[in-house]
């Protein structure tokens, strides 16, 4: 006889879902929150989970990050009633989770109990492909992701305006969606990038229009603050706002109402803000790209996104990730050779987890077909590592000293590499005020060489 945990809070739904169960022959328990289902999990095992997506301590997302995590070998079904949130789910089950929207028949339910399709079946914590995707979205298992996790999954409960900080590419988007996902927000994540609103539509774009407001509004408009009812409204390159367009902003925030462009009623705003920025705080505060009285209202909780390159651990995992989705679209088998994950491991990704998908995507366009194996350029190095990776003060004056010297017109044919070393070591170390430790790490030699070098220089005299 299988074995069904029916985890759902609403007990008309639950009464009905457990005759039919029964009458087909299974054993059910019911649950009606995420802590009263992690109880039965931990005594016993369910060869199904029926799982409601909104329960009354959190999302039904968290319970199946926590069943994966704990590697449970049920087959998963998330449930839903709520139309709104019926599509999102569709997306979010793959082909590890199934989905059901209310209201269900005995039919609907023998099929996901009894079918042996694949589609709703978990296999544990990490399925055959290595790699679980927390909150439907996130990959990653390195210590800077799951104190991360922790963070989405407290600050999702709760209606606290979020602003993500973090390089390009980190995943500043993605976080957002994960929030939204963890959230038991029944509205959409709408997105907005602040930082290419034409300033005479900001308030058409945040507040919405009437017909006839301006020339051109042929008819009504939602702004995105009403567009976000009941779900996230994400502010995408929030510092990228002209300064002097953030008061409408400001005005949203303050009064937490939208009045339409050309209108007259208010209609209150209910949504959470996730904002995100490519730029420090310090940045924010010192170059004053953002007023002070937006960022304490946006940044009650700032989560700060890692780099790839502090978190190389999940290198590995989001390369075979990437490459199990582009072999999934093509029904291909095309591997990864040890060596190139190592290299992918050793290269500091300026351009962060963007960039690694993108090589992946390259490497797999370019793999060798006869051997199934992807193909990586002789150099990882984007036009941006140099930059990039030059992250002290002495750092971007050592790639100005060597950019002069590489972009210097008056460079005469048939001068020596010598030569042009020398003036390199030499302008590195002016850059430095002559600290040759300094000089030499940046010049990527040793201390020793640079001596050397110095001492070859002075007798050469
Ligand atoms: N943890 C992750 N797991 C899987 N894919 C990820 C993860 N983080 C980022 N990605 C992927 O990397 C790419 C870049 O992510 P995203 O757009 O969220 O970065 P971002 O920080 O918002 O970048 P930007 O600041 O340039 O807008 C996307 O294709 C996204 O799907």
């Amino acid at each position: 006889m299988k074995s069904v945990l029916l985890v759902d809070d609403d007990l008309e739904f639950s009464e009905l879902a457990c005759r039919i169960i029964e009458y087909l022959d299974c054993d059910v328990y019911c649950a009606a929150s995420i802590k009263e289902a992690q109880q039965w999990l931990s005594t016993q095992t369910f060869d199904h989970i029926l799982l409601d997506f909104m329960l009354p301590d959190g999302s039904g997302l968290h319970l199946l990050d926590y069943i994966q995590s704990a590697n449970i070998p049920s087959s998963v079904t998330m449930v839903t009633g709520h139309p709104s949130v019926k599509n999102a789910i569709a997306e979010l089950c793959n082909d590890n989770v199934g989905h059901l929207t209310k209201p269900i028949d005995a039919d609907d339910l023998k099929k996901i109990l009894f079918t042996t399709s694949h589609k709703t079946k978990v296999e544990g914590k990490r399925d055959s492909k290595d790699y679980t995707r927390h909150f439907g979205c996130l990959i990653g298992e390195s210590e800077a992701m799951k104190e991360m996790y922790l963070m989405i999954e407290r600050v999702a409960r709760t209606d606290a305006n979020v602003m993500l900080l973090g390089e390009s590419g980190v995943g500043k988007e993605m976080v957002a969606q994960a929030i939204h996902n963890a959230s038991n927000n029944t509205g959409d994540r709408v997105s907005v990038n602040c930082g290419a609103i034409p300033k005479d539509l900001i308030g058409s774009e945040l507040f919405g229009h009437e017909k006839g407001a301006f020339t051109g509004a042929n008819a009504q408009k939602q702004g995105v603050f009403e567009l976000a009812k009941n779900g996230t409204l994400f502010l995408d390159e929030l510092t990228e706002m002209p300064i002097d367009m953030q008061p409408n902003l400001l005005r949203v925030l303050e009064t937490q109402t939208v009045t339409k462009v050309g209108g007259t009623k208010s209609t209150p705003v209910n949504c959470r803000v996730v904002s995100a920025t490519n730029r420090s705080v310090e940045e924010i505060a010192q170059n004053k790209v953002l007023r002070e009285d937006i960022y304490f209202r946006l940044a009650v909780f700032p989560i700060t996104i890692a780099p790839l390159r502090e978190r190389k651990d999940d290198i590995p995992l989001l390369a075979k990730y990437f490459l199990n989705e582009l072999n999934q679209q093509h029904d291909t088998q095309i591997t990864m050779s040890r060596p190139d994950l190592d290299r992918l491991v050793q290269h500091d990704w300026p351009g962060n987890i963007r960039e690694l998908k993108h090589t992946i995507h390259r490497a797999y366009i370019m793999a060798d077909l006869r051997h199934k194996c992807l193909v990586f350029p002789d150099t990882l190095d984007s036009p941006f590592s140099r930059r990039s990776s030059a992250t002290t003060q002495a750092d971007c004056q050592v790639v100005q000293a060597q950019d002069q010297l590489i972009n210097k017109p008056d460079i005469a044919v048939g001068t020596t590499i010598e030569a042009l070393e020398k003036e390199l070591i030499y302008k590195t170390l002016d850059s430095v005020d002559g600290n040759k430790t300094n000089a030499a790490k940046l010049l990527g030699i040793s201390t020793k060489t640079l001596y050397n070098r110095l001492n070859t220089y002075q007798h050469s005299h």
